[in-house]
């Protein structure tokens, strides 16, 4: 078994002080170029890799990035989650991923422990009530995804796009009687928004709005499905794949194989399970790609807000 080299062995091997490579894994300026050329060299050829929570110690960049997910089961959240790993692997950098729960309390505990492990940034899955003064308080070193914000970088879905476009395909097929499934307004994205959005392309189009709200869940969709059936009913835009799924649970019991259902998030399952339903993709895995770039363009210097909203497709 080959022995792990230590700090002292690449001292040794570079002719050095262990202080000084110790300054070389830090960047600091005042190490001379030829002697960090000679440190650097060593380490490229023996293999050395410096443990991350040593470096982070030293008040080096721990090459950690905190990811802050509301809940762990969401599809969408872990979409989104995979276009973040994708680019932070492939910059070098760790990922700590916690759970917040949509709690503002519990936000806030995992900030305190990130920050106490000295990690390099942060990207929060934003939502409404969510504490953004703390988030504020890490300034360049966090970007807020699936939100809004004025003071810290942000990137967010085109809420109103998404349900624009559901719209507009279901009047393409000839559909009028266009009810809506959605999630309560005091969640103001997918709430809040896209209900919004509905009501102002029910008006444009012409169209009698009638529409129910609930939980994020299957099962509120599920439930609340019926309050919104008339005999001439002939199209659902629900707020998201998982409402939608519960929609369609609903309307095959029913035997309503005259309405179509729509949702949004581009999920394999909701199309797998029921094929005659559509779906509009807000871009989960591409946000998270750009939050994460954000980010890295951030820890890399970049010190003025950015808020940037990822395009919906069909
Ligand atoms: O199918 P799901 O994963 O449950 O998708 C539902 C919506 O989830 C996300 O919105 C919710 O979480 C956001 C944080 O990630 C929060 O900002 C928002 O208020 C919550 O509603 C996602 O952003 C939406 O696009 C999904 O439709």
């Amino acid at each position: 078994m080959t022995q792990k080299l230590t700090i002292l062995d690449i001292a040794k091997l570079a002719g050095v002080g262990k202080s000084t490579v110790s300054r070389v894994l830090t960047n600091d300026p005042k190490v001379k170029p030829a002697t960090r050329e000679k440190v650097e060299q060593v380490i490229r050829e023996s293999g050395y890799v410096p443990s991350k929570s040593a470096q982070a110690m030293r008040g080096g960049s721990a090459k950690v990035v905190g990811i802050i997910l509301s809940r762990l089961d969401s599809p969408s959240e872990n979409k989104a989650v995979s276009g973040i790993l994708d680019v932070i692997y492939q910059a070098g950098y760790d990922a700590v991923i916690m759970e917040s729960q949509f709690s503002a309390d519990k936000t806030n505990e995992h900030l305190a422990v990130l920050q106490k492990r000295n990690v390099d940034g942060v990207i929060v899955f934003g939502f409404s009530g969510c504490d953004l003064s703390s988030i504020e308080n890490l300034g360049h070193k966090a970007v807020v995804i699936a939100s809004d914000t004025d003071t810290i970088s942000s990137v967010d879905y085109d809420h109103q796009g998404l349900i624009e476009l559901a719209m507009d395909k279901l009047v393409s097929n000839g559909k009028q009687a266009i009810s809506y499934i959605g999630v309560d307004e005091s969640d103001r994205t997918t709430g809040l928004l896209r209900l919004n959005a509905y009501l102002e392309r029910c008006r444009k189009l012409g169209i009698e709005p009638r529409y129910q709200t609930g939980q994020l869940s299957y099962d509120s969709a599920y439930h609340i499905t019926d309050q919104v059936l008339g005999a001439g009913t002939e199209a659902i835009v629900c707020a998201s794949d998982t409402l939608a799924m519960g929609v369609a649970k609903r309307l095959q019991e029913l035997g309503r194989t005259d309405i179509q259902v729509s949702g949004v998030g581009a999920t394999d399952l909701l199309s797998f399970l029921f094929p005659n339903t559509f779906s509009i993709d807000p871009g989960y895995f591409e946000a998270g790609k750009v939050s994460a770039q954000l980010l890295i363009k951030q820890l890399s210097g970049q010190k003025y807000i950015t808020h940037l909203i990822q395009q919906a497709s069909y």
